[in-house]
């Protein structure tokens, strides 16, 4: 057996990649033990194959052949490159594909049926699998084309009458609202279709449109319609329940709606690796809504699409332009970015007609001829913003465009919900930063929950890194030595006090804190220190001794505040060498702002990230030549 330690030491390539922090030790000692349980020999094999490892734990579903070379290597702490990556060892593209093809792992050899890995050539080149995320890839694909076989049988007039039942024109209510609609084309498609992807930015309204397609199905075909609401993370699903329970009032839905972790629809058990919902034991529902796909990895997407019933309506939810899982696959991306097959469904056509032929309105676009194409593979982009202030919208909009230029305009133009400081330039974020913590703990003493969980969301102080001179650590320093400075008293996070900002860390179901979760420690009127988390309506309490896992936050990763808004969102860029610093990392940190924005970084930190896209290699969009 190869331990980690001789791993580590690879030799020849491996070493020297593994030196420049290319490969971890763990890549390496995975690709050893796998040439070694298959008896291969050749050196690029063995690079191809720490490369690929190395590619999942980056985010990818596999290595793209053809741009090996894209790699990031360690940095030094001025955030220098240790080796420049081109003068590494790299072998030909040819050699390696050429090794690959005759290989033992790829194609079995006389040691048995292993063959760990997956040569697969697409019409954009060859990609290298780990065998394990092929099958995967290889189940979603053929779950969706299966699903894309054909259609629901809905009543057409029936499915018009209701469409207009539900979506009726703000300013009177008498008429149905106008078309173009994208939200009752979305509708539309869920009723008609067995999946359905709605994608969309912030506030444009995909939960109110959920909401609606569930109204729409219930009216269609309950009751006693079987509903499974999921997310992929608790902060997320309990978001969505509260969102959908809201509608209640307004909407023929059933009450008391739950929505729930995709772990837990899936029945995760413990001590078990196998879910106890699978292909051979298909959940009961007949329609399920995903929220916050983006979120979803590929091997959950897997689970999920090998659990539904084929006759159950799947809507997946989410905005694709937002940082992508933690675990390998952009699967939201890939769905709607993918090749669209299947035929047309006559139904959506008539029950779409009038908001598929309008033209721009001055709210909404209309639909442009590759979206048409995009609605037959049962794919929707909702557009028009509900939410937020213009200027924020049009930032968001040239980040996730890579518009640069457009990017430093707006950053600089002034607009008031708009703001863009040197990295030295902090005094306007230690007054919001001081402001909201003196606010919040004014009220976190008078023991009124409602208005401490409510100016606790005004502000929020996002750093890309953890650590660092941009990181979490140092700023959430900073802010408490301004705030402390302010007060005259030193901030304990060590004690429980009012106005304390916490973070839960870890999911605890049975106290309903969910990782990702905040909330804020309040005094009671009978002096008791308590815990309290927004929860709709209704904040959810408890003693703070019950929190297991959770920290003192006055700056967060934006990773961490992917599915939350704020009414204020201080962003700290990193240098712009990091690679941490992408288009998607920007785009999710500008949009969860609500009423203002404030980037301190550089121009040119600003100008890299909207360069630097995450580009996760995955076969699903492409065309897999068998
Ligand atoms: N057609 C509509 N008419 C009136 N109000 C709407 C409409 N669509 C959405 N809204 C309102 O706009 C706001 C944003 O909608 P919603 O929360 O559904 O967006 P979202 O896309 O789910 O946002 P997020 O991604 O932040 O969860 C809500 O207050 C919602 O009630």
């Amino acid at each position: 057996m190869i331990e980690a330690r001789i791993a580590q030491r690879g030799k020849g390539a491996l070493r020297e990649f593994n030196e420049a922090g290319v490969l971890a030790a763990a890549d390496v000692h995975v690709a050893l033990r796998l040439a070694n349980l298959g008896g291969e020999p050749n050196a690029d094999v063995h690079l191809a194959t720490a490369l690929a490892v190395r590619a999942v734990r980056s985010g990818s579903v596999c290595l793209d052949l053809t741009r090996l070379r894209d790699v990031t290597v360690d940095e030094d702490a001025d955030g220098n490159p240790v080796v420049d990556p081109e003068s590494l060892p790299w072998p030909h593209d040819r050699e390696v594909l050429g090794a690959l093809q005759r290989s033992p792992l790829v194609i079995g050899g006389d040691r048995g049926s292993l063959r760990p890995l997956r040569l697969v050539d697409t019409d954009e080149g060859p990609l290298l699998y780990l065998d394990r995320y092929f099958r995967q890839e290889q189940t979603i694909r053929e779950v969706l084309a299966a699903r894309g076989d054909g259609f629901p049988a809905v009543d057409d007039d029936r499915l018009a009458v209701a469409l207009d039942e539900l979506f009726r024109d703000q300013s009177d209510r008498t008429k149905p609202s106008p078309a173009p609609d994208r939200q009752r084309v979305a509708a539309a498609l869920a009723a008609t279709h067995r999946t359905t992807v709605i994608a969309g930015g912030p506030g444009t309204g995909k939960t109110h449109t959920v909401a609606r397609i569930l109204a729409l199905l219930e009216t269609m075909e309950g009751p006693g319609l079987r509903i499974g609401l999921a997310a992929p993370t608790g902060k997320a699903a309990a978001r969505l329940q509260e969102s959908v329970r809201e509608q209640e009032s307004v909407l023929p839905l059933p009450p008391g709606l739950t929505a729930m972790t995709l772990h837990r629809m899936l029945g995760w058990q413990r001590g078990r690796t196998r879910f106890r919902y699978h292909a051979d034991n298909h959940l009961p529902y007949d329609v399920i809504v995903v929220d916050e796909t983006s979120m979803v990895s590929l091997t959950m997407m897997c689970r999920l699409l090998e659990a539904v019933r084929p006759d159950t309506r799947l809507v997946l939810v989410g905005d694709p332009d937002q940082l992508a899982s933690v675990d390998a696959g952009a699967v939201l991306a890939d769905l709607i970015a993918r090749p669209v097959s299947g035929g047309v469904n006559p139904v959506f056509t008539r029950a779409a007609a009038r908001d598929l032929e309008a033209a721009d309105d001055p709210d909404e676009a209309a639909f442009r001829p590759v979206e048409h194409d995009r609605l037959r593979g049962g794919i929707v982009r909702l557009s028009r913003g509900r939410r937020f202030g213009g200027e924020i919208a049009r930032l968001a909009v040239a980040v996730r465009d890579g518009d640069g230029d457009k990017v430093v305009e707006i950053l600089n133009s002034g607009a008031p919900e708009i703001a863009f400081h040197r990295p030295d330039d902090v005094e306007s974020l230690r007054r919001d930063v001081v402001g909201s913590a003196q606010e919040v703990t004014a009220a976190a003493l008078t023991g009124d929950i409602h208005a401490v969980l409510e100016r606790f969301e005004t502000h929020r102080l996002l750093c890309a890194h953890r650590d660092g001179p941009y990181g979490v650590q140092r700023w959430a320093r900073q802010a408490m030595e301004w705030i402390g400075t302010s007060t005259g008293r030193r901030l304990d996070p060590e004690r429980w006090y009012p106005g304390q900002p916490l973070l839960v860390t870890a999911n605890d179901h049975e106290a309903r804190i969910y990782n990702g979760d905040t909330g804020v420690v309040v005094r009671r009127d009978d002096g008791d220190l308590v815990a309290a988390f927004a929860r709709g309506e209704q904040p959810f309490v408890l003693h703070p001794s019950q929190l297991s896992a959770v920290q003192t936050v006055y700056a967060m990763t934006i990773h961490r505040s992917q599915g939350s808004q704020y009414g204020t969102v201080s962003v700290i860029l990193p240098d712009e060498r990091s690679s941490l610093l992408t288009r998607e990392l920007l785009y999710t940190a500008i949009t969860r702002a609500r009423s203002k924005v404030r980037i301190v970084g550089t121009e040119a930190a600003v100008r890299a990230g909207v360069e630097r896209q995450v580009l996760r290699a995955s076969g699903l969009r492409r065309e897999i030549r068998v």
